[in-house]
């Protein structure tokens, strides 16, 4: 079997045309014996008279009549003759019939037996009263062999070519003239005859080895292999059998698909026309029955109509070969899933195949009919076109009982249900991997580390506190002896004046200078500064101020000396407490990583007291002016101590020479003092008007606001001087030298403070100081 198939394979491929018998070929026998042999007899009679005369009607009369007279001749049995031209036509036509009959009968393939029954059979395909038939391999065959392979198809048979025609103009699967090159009848011979096939071989104009001859006939095929055409007998159901001697000798197929589907090939330039194109009956035929087309309309016709009828997964014939590649691979795939398909064929596969695993399911809607049904069909259906399921209808892909698209359109539908998939399953991981994130994301850290802030907050204000509690010993005046000290002075000099607060002549002193000063705020040199000075201080010593009768005056410097010594010990105590403030930010700042404002933010917000904020902030200013403060303190307060007793050596020269005696007593008791007071006397005014007319350039440079402030309202001059000191250490909070210390927050709520007012007040001096500016004290000597 294999090497039969393999000898078919072999015969086919060489061969470039096909010669193709009808009857137990393409056609069922039965339709012929069963439907178009009786049609033609029970029509014959009617046809003859209705067609009598017509030309083609006469020419088969006197066809038979010579058939009949040649029959008698050679005495054939059971010969009837047929009455001549003399006859009366319904003579003639009687014994047309009877002869007609006699022929069938015996199934005789004489010419004109074939023209009567081809020109009867027209009606009846006219009438819609028959189809042609044809197996359902022929249409795919024949599309095979001619625009896959190149062949050419040809038809011989014992039916005259109208017969022909009309059967494969009309059959079931649709016209399939396009499909044919030309048609053999018996005009070129009796079927049986070998010189009949040499008439062919030298009709089509090839070789008789590049023709296969397929046939049902074993004397056909005998008679073609004599003549040197390559042969295969079809055996189909309803044929007569075999013989046996023939189906030795010859390949034998029972559908046309064993030479179709086992023999593709890229069809070779030399096959695209044979050499000689041949003139058959059949072109003849067709021009009688075309309405008269020339045969290279015809052949045009063909072409036009094999375009229109041309699947998809065709390639053309005149394609260029990288497109027949091309849909020739095509193909191929075709194949490959109709292979893959046909091995998933039952339901119950498909139905347990999961859905990634199915593959796409191409069917072709073959009707499945026999001989016979299509026969009764004909009968029952005689006019509906049939449409080829072959050629107008698309292989369905089916999964499951489903239809769909074509299989090349189904296979990415199949892909995006498998994407589809592993989409969900992706989502199902994404889920997962969320489940395990979200433990990690569902405690907030904030609880943790609001807790570390209040501990920090309250860690901040436990060492402001203890901060408040030392610098508030350092900055208090009952720690520091000067406001005891100043008291004191200024106690007794009230005791000695009357009319006259010492205090308030050096209020009054100070803020007429500073009033005079704020009016020019542009810095001046030294000497100019100097020059001004010396002329506020006239005025003051113009003043008729009696402070001479104070006899603590004469003992200034002792005084100054003990102020120095107390602010000594302030100034130690103010390192220790920058000390301490140091370690305190350096705690601060390796307990938390939250910034720096944000922390004293916390701590701010957190501390209510204003004090611990007002004097921190003087605790940083202090720090900042470390070295000015201290020396500035000790000058100023030397300044005022000094100036006071300026001021009261600026007494009437009466008192003045009181004054004179008594220094005269001092100096006897202590010289050294009395030399030391006259310098101090002189540098102390120096110096003060020095300091003054620095503070208030730098105020109102750095912080206008303070003198501004100062300078308004109606206050008192105790209270003027007692705003302006505790402005100032507002102002030194605020970072009057434009530094921010960082506890500016504070700032509002020290304004209100009293407790801040009083003990600003208290320390004035140090306060006025502290404005001092501190970046260049040799050009502002402090000698003091
Ligand atoms: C269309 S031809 C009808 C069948 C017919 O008349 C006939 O003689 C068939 O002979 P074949 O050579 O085709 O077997
Ligand atoms: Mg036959």
């Amino acid at each position: 079997m294999a090497n039969e198939n393999k000898e078919i394979g072999d015969i086919v491929k060489k061969c470039k045309i096909l010669l193709l018998d009808i009857e137990g070929t393409t056609t069922s026998i039965s339709f012929v014996k069963d439907k178009l042999f009786p049609y033609a007899k029970e029509n014959v009679k009617q046809f003859l008279d209705s067609q009598w005369d017509s030309d083609d009607v006469k020419k088969v009369v006197i066809a038979l009549r010579k058939l009949a007279i040649e029959d008698q001749e050679k005495s054939v049995d059971g010969v009837v003759s047929i009455p001549c031209e003399d006859a009366t036509k319904e003579e003639q036509i009687e014994g047309v019939v009877n002869n007609v009959k006699w022929q069938m009968a015996s199934d005789r393939k004489a010419g004109p037996l074939k023209l009567l029954q081809g020109l009867i059979w027209r009606q009846g395909y006219d009438k819609g009263d028959i189809k042609g038939h044809v197996y359902d391999d022929v249409l795919p065959a024949m599309q095979q062999w001619r625009s896959a392979e190149g062949k050419k198809i040809y038809i011989y048979s014992s039916g005259s070519v109208e017969a022909q025609k009309l059967l494969f103009g009309q059959s079931i699967a649709g016209d399939l003239l396009s499909h044919i090159d030309g048609h053999f009848d018996t005009e070129v011979g009796a079927k049986q005859e070998a010189a009949s096939y040499a008439n062919i071989v030298e009709k089509v104009g090839c070789q008789s080895e590049e023709i296969l001859f397929l046939t049902d006939i074993a004397k056909e095929a005998e008679a073609a292999r004599t003549s040197g055409l390559n042969v295969v007998l079809v055996s189909r159901e309803g044929n007569s059998p075999l013989p046996e001697e023939a189906a030795a000798a010859f390949p034998v197929i029972h559908s046309l698909e064993q030479l179709a589907a086992t023999n593709k090939r890229k069809p070779d330039p030399q096959d695209e026309q044979p050499t000689k194109v041949p003139k058959t009956d059949v072109e003849d035929d067709v021009k009688t029955n075309t309405e008269v087309k020339s045969t290279g309309e015809v052949q045009l016709a063909k072409e036009v109509q094999e375009e229109d009828d041309k699947p998809e997964q065709m390639e053309v014939e005149e394609t260029p070969t990288i497109n027949k590649e091309v849909k020739k691979e095509k193909d191929e795939k075709s194949s490959e899933v109709i292979t893959t398909v046909e091995e998933i064929t039952d339901v119950e596969d498909i139905c347990d195949t999961p859905v990634v695993d199915i593959e796409p399911v191409v069917t072709e809607d073959k009707p499945v009919k026999t001989d016979i049904d299509q026969t009764e069909k004909m009968d029952d259906e005689p006019s509906e076109p049939v449409v080829s399921s072959d050629t107008k209808e698309e292989p369905k892909v089916e999964n499951g009982n489903v239809d769909s698209p074509p299989a090349e359109e189904t296979l990415p539908s199949v892909i995006t249900e498998i994407e589809e998939i592993s989409e969900k399953q992706d989502l199902t991981d994404i889920g997962e991997v969320i489940d395990d994130i979200e433990p990690v994301i569902e405690e907030p850290p904030a609880t943790e580390d609001m807790e570390n802030l209040q501990n920090v907050g309250e860690v901040l204000e436990k060492e402001c506190d203890e901060i408040l509690s030392k610098v508030q010993n350092v900055t208090n005046l009952d720690n520091i002896p000067l406001k005891p000290l100043l008291n004191t002075i200024t106690e007794e000099s009230m005791d000695t004046e009357t009319d006259s607060n010492v205090v308030d002549k050096i209020m009054d002193t100070e803020l007429g200078l500073e009033n005079k000063h704020s009016e020019n705020v542009t810095p001046k040199n030294t000497k100019e500064a100097n020059d001004e000075e010396l002329e506020d201080k006239k005025e003051i010593e113009s003043k008729d101020v009696d402070v001479e009768s104070n006899p603590k005056v004469t003992n200034a410097a002792p005084v100054v000396k003990s102020v120095e010594s107390n602010i000594e010990t302030g100034k130690i105590a103010l390192s220790s407490t920058k000390e301490t403030e140091n370690e305190t930010a350096t705690d601060v700042a390796s307990n938390t990583e939250i910034t720096q404002n944000k922390t004293m933010t916390e701590v701010s917000s957190s501390t209510k007291d204003t004090q611990n904020e007002t004097v921190t902030d003087i605790t940083s200013s202090i720090m900042e002016t470390q070295n000015e403060t201290v020396t500035d303190v000790v000058s100023i307060t030397k300044e005022n101590q000094n100036e006071t007793a300026t001021v009261e050596s600026k007494t009437k020269e009466q008192e003045k020479s009181e004054v004179l005696e008594e220094d005269k007593d001092v100096e006897d008791k202590n010289p050294p003092a009395t030399e030391e007071n006259k310098e101090v006397k002189e540098e102390v005014i120096e110096v003060k008007v020095k300091a003054v007319h620095e503070t208030n350039v730098n105020g109102k440079t750095a912080n206008g606001d303070v003198e501004a402030t100062n300078l308004n309202g109606d206050a008192t001059k105790q209270d003027e001087l007692s705003s302006r000191l505790s402005l100032e250490d507002i102002a030194k909070v605020n970072g009057t030298n434009g530094e921010s210390n960082g506890t500016s927050n504070g700032t509002e709520e020290g304004k209100g403070d009293n407790k801040a007012e009083v003990e600003a007040t208290d320390i004035k001096v140090k306060s006025v100081a502290v404005e001092e500016p501190h970046t260049d004290t040799k050009e502002q000597p402090t000698e003091a």
